[in-house]
């Protein structure tokens, strides 16, 4: 059977990574990012005869047309992983509902809705394995995260309890879990401070996450896991 994997938020940082290992190794992809001309350079740069496709994932109806358009050009999807994610970091009292909104709306409800429509291909392929991207501050909180923790702990319980629902259908769902790593999204923190209390002493780099994203979308007995990417940190917060 033909590797088409679906991979929101596979433009830049930790997604794109995922592509390009996904690419090196043969399969067919679907580079989804919320800007068409963005998700085309992305799928470009990556050679061979990956496709590009325009999606916010908060949104029920470009979610499903993203699925119908990609079954069109790339056949059924039966490897999905979701890599789009914002945060907002502040303290809960200065949190404005929208922000609110807004982080649990892509990082919670967008990974729903993408697997809700993945499943139900799987289903009908007798298969299928997902990879959603939590983060470390969704098993240990964070000050100045709390909405940021709570979109990212809801995944680990929404994928946990999917797994146990889809198994018998040979579909599994697994979650990574990573620390620090260096991306746009942790471009403003301040690395040199932040690195001394990691135990491997720096950040990580998209790839290292990437490699725990593939490892988990191809090892065939492991379901409802949790694979933390941290360089140690949850071991000393
Ligand atoms: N960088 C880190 O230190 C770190 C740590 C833990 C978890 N994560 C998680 O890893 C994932 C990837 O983040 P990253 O570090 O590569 O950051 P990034 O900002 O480089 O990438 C985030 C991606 O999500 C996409 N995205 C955001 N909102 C979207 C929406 N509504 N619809 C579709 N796409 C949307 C962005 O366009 C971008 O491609 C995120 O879920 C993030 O929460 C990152």
């Amino acid at each position: 059977m033909d590797k088409v994997c679906a991979i929101f938020g596979g433009s830049r940082g930790i997604g794109r990574a995922v592509a390009q290992l996904l690419a090196r190794k043969g399969y067919q992809l679907a580079i989804i990012a919320r800007n068409m001309d963005v998700a085309k350079a992305a799928a470009g740069e990556l050679g061979g005869n990956h496709l590009a496709f325009s999606c916010d994932v908060a949104k029920e109806h470009d979610v499903q047309n993203t699925f119908e358009e990609m079954e069109k050009h790339l056949g059924r999807v039966n490897f999905l992983v979701n890599a789009a994610g914002i945060n907002r970091d502040s303290l809960l009292v200065r949190t404005k509902t929208e922000d609110m909104i807004s982080q649990l709306h892509t990082n919670l409800l967008g990974s729903m809705l993408t697997c809700k429509a993945a499943v139900k291909t799987m289903i009908q392929q007798q298969g299928g394995s997902i990879v959603n991207v939590g983060s470390i501050v969704g098993l240990k909180g964070n000050s100045g995260q709390s909405v940021y923790s709570a979109s990212k702990g809801g995944l680990v319980g929404f994928s946990r309890a999917l797994a146990k629902e889809v198994a018998r259908k040979k579909i599994r769902v697994n979650v990574v879990a990573p620390g620090f790593i260096r991306t746009d999204m942790t471009k403003d923190l301040k690395e040199e401070h932040l690195k001394k209390n990691i135990p491997l002493g720096r950040f990580g780099e998209p790839t290292e996450v990437a490699h725990a994203v593939v490892f988990l979308l191809e090892t065939p007995y492991i379901t409802g896991h949790v694979l933390v990417v941290d360089g140690g940190l949850q071991l000393v917060i």
